[in-house]
């Protein structure tokens, strides 16, 4: 999917919402564990329940690796699942010398070796270049590289001072002449809202992919403040507070609804910013 057609899902939607599946099998509902699979029927279900709320889904690699076979199988179903018009986002936070990332790429967006082909993949970009190049060089995809996270531990590298400005500053910098803004993203916690400001002036044009409202207490309002660009430019992401909203027969239902109370409030942010 282009930037074009991602801006256009958003305006046809009224979100910019993804929703983060991070299945944890102890916290899914009880009367799932009657299915052979039940994570995966815990996603199909979540997926019907918001597909027409949110713009894109990112499951964390994490979650499906730690349960092993039954995980890979999980997620390999799970993207199989997701609408293909929906933007689709493995965020397994790679980046490896150039050949082992060329394989991490092929895991990620090579279809016919592995049996998926998301829209694109978190990558750290502490590696450089050459670590980053592999998944740049499928050109239609994206790569989401990791700028200011989230986390408390952010400051231990990402706002460390450089002759040239903060580390984070640096990772942009550098990397906007790797790709430009129709192949790469930026990972920007929404716990950082301030930040924003300083990121737009930085990365203008490219979409950042927003985690952290919702369980880490990010504020939608202020992420949007200077986040929003002519295109939108943000994908915001809530994971546990959509997917554990409930966790009964109703489960879906009260994601539903979390997932709209989000999508009614981006949408109120788009009208005002003018943008549909
Ligand atoms: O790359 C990410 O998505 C990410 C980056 C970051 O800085 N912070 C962050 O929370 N994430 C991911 O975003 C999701 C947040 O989940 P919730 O806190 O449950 O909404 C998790 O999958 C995290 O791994």
């Amino acid at each position: 999917m282009n930037k074009a057609q991602l801006f256009e899902q958003i305006k046809n939607k009224r979100s910019f919402l993804c929703v983060g599946l991070d299945p944890v099998l102890e916290n899914i509902p009880k009367h799932l564990l009657k299915y052979d699979n039940p994570v995966l029927e815990f996603n199909k279900q979540i997926i019907d329940a918001t597909k027409d709320l949110c713009v894109a889904y990112k499951p964390n690699t994490a979650f499906f690796e730690s349960m092993g076979l039954k995980g890979w199988e999980s997620l390999i179903r799970t993207w199989e699942y997701m609408p293909k018009d929906i933007f689709s986002i493995a965020d397994a936070k790679r980046g490896d010398i150039g050949n082992t990332s060329a394989m991490y790429a092929d895991a990620f967006f090579n279809e016919s070796k592995s049996q998926m082909s998301f829209d694109a993949i978190t990558v750290a970009p502490y590696m450089g270049k050459d670590s980053v190049g592999p998944f740049l060089s499928y050109k239609d995809k994206w790569v989401i590289l990791l700028a200011l996270t989230s986390n408390a531990g952010h400051s231990d590298f990402q706002l460390h001072s450089t002759p040239q400005g903060m580390l984070y500053e640096e990772v942009i910098r550098i990397s906007s002449e790797w790709a430009d803004s129709g192949q790469l993203m930026y990972v920007v916690g929404a716990t950082r809202g301030a930040e924003f400001e300083n990121i737009r002036r930085l990365a203008p044009d490219n979409f950042l992919l927003v985690p952290g409202i919702g369980a880490q207490g990010g504020s939608l309002a202020e992420v949007c403040k200077y986040g929003l660009n002519k295109e939108c430019g943000l994908l915001v992401n809530s994971a546990r507070s959509i997917i554990y909203a409930g966790n009964g027969p109703d489960f879906a239902e009260k994601a539903r609804e979390e997932a709209l109370k989000l999508q009614q409030e981006m949408e109120q942010i788009l009208l005002s910013a003018g943008l549909i």
